[in-house]
């Protein structure tokens, strides 16, 4: 049976695009609080946005070595919020707020994945990103060989991801989900509706084609 690819569009700010990327087919949106980044919105904000959601799709807070307290008035302030950590944290600070969440890893020449994935035993799934300056959202795609063949927990796939490379993506990797943000922009945190139907689209003809079982 071919697995159905699940689908992060990343650093929403504005209500129509919150509503072009649930009609294009998203799974999960994501909501930066990381106030260096372009695409940062306030908790007030994201929760204003994440009401629009309708039920099964995941908002999703991207954190950058934030303090205990700003995680904390997020959940509290939507309560559905699953949790993107993208910067340095450790485990400890991962498990802290109590809430199911992503690990970034920064992909490049020899990381090791898997040492990373055994110190993030508890992650939901380890989010695959370049290595760029700033943490992420550099719209950057990192060597896909670097991927071992099999992985301890689902892999969401991101990192410079476009409707023209996310065939090649899905198919080559497999990933659990894949997750994208320059791709589908017409400006810094301003997301294009026909990027972003072309985008999962693009990910749901690649599941339709047949392929080899990973691995
Ligand atoms: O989006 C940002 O501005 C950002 C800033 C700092 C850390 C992470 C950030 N985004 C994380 C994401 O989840 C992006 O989707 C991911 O980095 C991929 O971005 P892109 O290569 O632009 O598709």
């Amino acid at each position: 049976m071919s697995h159905r690819t699940r689908i992060k569009i990343c650093g929403l700010t504005r209500e129509a695009d919150v509503d072009a990327a649930v009609a294009a087919g998203a799974d999960a949106l994501g909501f930066v609080f990381y106030a260096k980044s372009p695409r940062a919105v306030s908790v007030a904000r994201a929760a204003a946005l994440a009401r629009r959601l309708p039920p099964f799709v995941t908002p999703v807070g991207l954190f950058v070595n934030a303090e205990p307290a700003e995680i904390a008035a997020a959940c509290a302030a939507i309560p559905t919020l699953l949790l993107q950590f993208h910067g340095d944290e450790d485990r400890a600070a991962c498990e802290a707020p109590g809430r199911p969440y992503l690990r970034a890893a920064r992909m490049g020449p020899g990381f090791a994945l898997l040492d990373f994935a055994q110190q993030f035993p508890s992650a939901q799934a380890l989010l695959l990103d370049a290595h760029v300056e700033g943490y992420g959202g550099g719209g950057k795609v990192f060597d896909w060989s670097l991927i071992p063949a099999s992985a301890p927990c689902p892999l969401v796939l991101s990192g410079g991801l476009n409707p023209a490379n996310v065939i090649d993506g899905v198919e080559r990797v497999r990933p659990w989900a894949v997750d994208v943000s320059s791709g589908v922009e017409v400006g810094k945190g301003v997301k294009d509706a026909v990027l972003m139907q072309a985008f999962c689209d693009a990910v749901r003809q690649a599941d339709a084609r047949p392929h080899e079982a990973a691995g």
